[in-house]
């Protein structure tokens, strides 16, 4: 399966444009308002439908009530929502009965102790997402472009697929999916100049880099793009 490389925290027409370009498989809108990231609902609806069909659409929300994620789901039509709070295996479910769309739960990892909830999230979650623990006093629960230890998911035996973040940047990811085995990568920090301002040739640099981690594609079945040319090579 070709890597899945995910550019979070996308805010503006001309970022969000470098990232489909690029060949990003999934752009990441942030709907918590603390975030530098953080989007309003006309933004979302704006590049909601810019993206539509391009990549999939992922809307990040940090314990967020059913009355905001429905506003999330009108505008901007997510494919997927990542729950990046303290949302519990009923919430999940109480979520996917609610909206019908596939969640990625993101999991909080500082040490090997951090992965005893995987069980009760796999038999919901469709997709889990390991992320750097954020300190007791941050300001928010991830986007702070720390990585973790990830030899802490060396021995993963997971049947969900999962992806990796935390403080990836181009530099780091190849090593980040040796270790983990991580079937995609999420990056946000990484590719800004400052928190919340995206730089072009940053995310361009960092999806060359996590298509680079993978063997040449063979030759494109039924009129699909290699990795090669969704990377722009
Ligand atoms: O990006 C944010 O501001 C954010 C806010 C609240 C929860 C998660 C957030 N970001 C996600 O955190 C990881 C790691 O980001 P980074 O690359 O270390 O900056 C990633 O999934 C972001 O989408």
């Amino acid at each position: 399966m070709p890597l899945l490389v995910k550019i979070c925290g996308l805010s503006t027409r001309e970022t969000l444009d470098v990232a489909l370009e690029g060949g990003a498989d999934m752009v990441g809108f942030v709907f918590f308002p603390p975030s530098p990231r953080h989007i309003g609902l006309e933004t979302a609806r704006e590049l909601g439908s810019r993206a539509k069909g391009r990549a999939v659409k992922v809307a990040l929300t940090v314990d967020a009530d059913d009355a905001t994620l429905e506003n999330i789901v009108e505008t901007l039509r997510p494919d997927i929502l990542q729950l990046h709070g303290k949302e519990t295996t009923a919430r999940l479910r109480d979520i996917k009965a609610k909206f019908g769309l596939p969640l990625m739960k993101a999991l909080p990892v500082e040490t090997s102790a951090d992965l005893a909830p995987l069980p009760g999230y796999a038999g919901v979650a469709d997709r889990i997402l390991f992320d750097a623990r954020a300190p007791k006093d941050a300001t928010r629960p991830g986007g702070l472009g720390a990585p973790f230890d990830w030899h802490v998911l060396e021995n993963l035996d997971l049947a969900l697929p999962y992806m990796v973040s935390g403080g990836l940047n181009a530099d780091n990811v190849t090593e980040a999916v040796r270790v983990t085995g991580a079937g995609g990568v999420d990056v946000s920090s990484g590719v800004e100049r400052t928190p919340g301002v995206k730089d072009p040739e940053l995310i361009r640099a960092f999806i060359r880099a996590a298509r680079a981690t993978q063997p040449s594609s063979p030759l494109p079945v039924n009129g699909e793009r290699s990795a090669a040319q969704r990377a722009g090579g």
